[in-house]
């Protein structure tokens, strides 16, 4: 005979019992809270955080996410090797007798064990191309992001071209971080990058954190999302569907870029949750990421592109993810200020006119109080600063596009006519105009003019990665021979040499001149070591 189903209790009360309770609550956490005074305990103090004024800032919490990150990824791998390890023991109780599956787990738990050697062994930078090419091959829809204070600076040739050369595949151009530029600036870059590709303005939302993720998932009609963060999610989605309905199949819609682009915040920003890690730190994203935006179209996040060693000294400062300590940050912070216009440097790092890098630096360790012992002040410091507030995620700084159009050399006009069909380009340049209108440039203080090096060169192709790092070995050999030698040598050694008359030496001469032993920022690239992965990627 069938039970009938027995309705649940409701656990409804009178207020006047809940008061009751919750009055008990709070007098049992106040009896603790006196106890554990009473044996000395102290309530935990918050942390209060980096202030705003710390120098290095941005490095520091570069540093501390990386930590984060790897400590992260260390706990995935323990519970992964646990989770093998325990299925393998209940392979083994289920059929002891069985010599069989005796010896085939522990193949099967030996065989992913080399397999995941590898990746240690392999260049990490081949991995990360890999994971690149990936995307781009199962894209049908590849979204270029260029960091709108140097559009030209984060497009990347070898992409484009692979995107072109595939036939059916279209490339847009987004132009994010465009709240960091001035808007005639921003209205030029767009009339400029245009004529060649579809370009969407964008700014992605940059602090969306989890308090304010609940709140959206709680308050959905109430988002200060949209409107006061992120700016051009409509012109992407639009661009994108039309796309779509043009195509009347479900697309993949690939994000590439150089590090720190914004990525991730982009796609975080369209989907309004934070999915895609986001942070200062330079190629947090190691590895594709798909997310769907809806039912027809699929985002997929990559990791970011590597930089050739071609480049110019300040292209690989400003666009390799190496960390501070590894880069030499004087050569470094030398080539970014020998692009930028003194006068506005002078403006917004209110230290009097210089001569050089090397007086600009030594005027800024005064001005911020970066002495070393004995008072004499630390240029080091002063360029480390420089260079994390440079490919940090707030200095405003900008460039002016080239006078005439020179199209790619992968572009003629049928490839830029072609890349054009199936997208509503009128409804892009009304939605694009709403956006420009809407943001706010950055503080006339904030705002540097720098000289673009151009179209940064990237390596997209993994048999153009060395696979050994003969010099990194070398060096590290050499430090490790010369023991006690290098704790002896002062930060000094770090500095560019300098010329009878104390001017610095052209970040190129000094480029070519290590004073340590250590390798120079083209050098590192050369031989793979722009990218410290041992440092950035564990
Ligand atoms: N001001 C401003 N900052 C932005 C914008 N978009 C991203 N950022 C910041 O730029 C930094 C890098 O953003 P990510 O989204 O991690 O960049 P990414 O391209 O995915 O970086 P990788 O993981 O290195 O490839 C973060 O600190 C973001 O907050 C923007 O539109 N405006």
């Amino acid at each position: 005979m069938k039970r009938p189903k027995l309705k649940k209790a409701s656990k409804r009360m009178t207020c006047h019992k809940r008061y009751k309770i919750q009055k008990k609550v709070r007098e049992h956490h106040r009896k603790l809270r006196k106890e554990a005074k009473k044996r000395g305990h102290k309530k935990p103090r918050k942390d209060p955080g980096i202030p705003n004024s710390a120098p290095f800032k941005e490095a520091v919490l570069r540093e501390a996410e990386l930590r984060k990150q790897q400590l992260e990824e260390l706990k995935q791998q323990q519970k992964l090797d646990r989770q093998k390890e325990q299925e393998r023991k209940r392979k083994l109780e289920d059929n002891p007798d069985d010599e069989q599956t005796n010896v085939e787990p522990q193949q099967e738990f030996e065989e992913p064990k080399s397999k995941k050697a590898k990746p240690g062994k392999q260049n990490p930078k081949k991995l990360h191309c890999q994971e690149l090419k990936k995307v781009i091959e199962a894209s049908d829809v590849v979204l270029e992001v260029l960091d709108a204070r140097d559009p030209l600076g984060s497009r990347c040739p070898q992409v484009e071209e692979a995107v072109v050369q595939s036939g059916h595949k279209r490339l847009i151009l987004v132009l994010n971080k465009s709240d960091l530029v001035p808007k005639e600036n921003l209205e030029n870059w767009l009339n400029y990058l245009s004529k060649e590709l579809p370009t969407v303005v964008f700014k992605a939302s940059t602090n969306m954190k989890s308090r304010e993720k609940k709140m959206l998932k709680v308050k959905k009609k109430v988002v200060p999302f949209q409107s006061k963060l992120c700016c051009g999610k409509e012109a992407l989605c639009k661009l994108l569907r039309s796309f779509q309905q043009s195509c009347g199949k479900d697309i993949q819609v690939g994000v590439v870029g150089f590090p720190n682009v914004g990525k991730s915040s982009i796609i975080n920003s369209v989907k309004q949750e934070r999915i895609c890690t986001v942070g200062v730190p330079m190629g947090l994203t190691r590895s594709m990421q798909i997310v769907p935006l809806d039912k027809q179209v699929t985002i997929i996040d990559s990791p970011c592109l590597i930089v050739s060693p071609c480049n110019s000294s300040a292209a690989l400062a400003l666009r390799s993810p190496v960390s501070i300590e590894a880069l030499r940050p004087l050569e470094a912070a030398s080539a970014i200020l020998s692009q930028a216009d003194s006068q506005q440097v002078v403006l917004k790092y209110t230290v009097p006119g210089y001569k050089d890098s090397l007086d600009f630096f030594t005027k800024l360790a005064q001005k911020r109080g970066l002495h070393q012992k004995g008072g004499t002040p630390n240029i080091e410091s002063a360029a480390k600063l420089l260079w994390s507030e440079w490919t940090g995620a707030s200095l405003g700084y900008y460039c002016h596009p080239p006078a005439s159009w020179n199209p790619s050399p992968h572009f003629n006009e049928n490839v830029a006519a072609n890349m054009k069909k199936g997208f509503n380009l009128e409804e892009l340049e009304i939605n694009n105009a709403h956006s420009i209108r809407v943001l706010k440039g950055p503080h006339l203080t904030n705002r540097i003019l720098f000289r673009s090096s151009g179209p940064t060169s990237g390596v997209i192709e993994e048999m153009d990665i060395p696979d050994e790092l003969p010099r990194q070995k070398e060096n590290k050999q050499d430090s490790e021979d010369q023991g006690n030698d290098d704790e002896n040598k002062t930060e000094s050694s770090d500095i560019p040499p300098v010329e009878d008359n104390g001017e610095m030496l052209p970040v190129e001469s000094t480029a070519n001149k290590p004073s340590d032993g250590s390798v120079t920022l083209a050098e590192m690239s050369q031989e793979g070591d722009a990218y410290d992965f041992k440092t950035d990627y564990v």
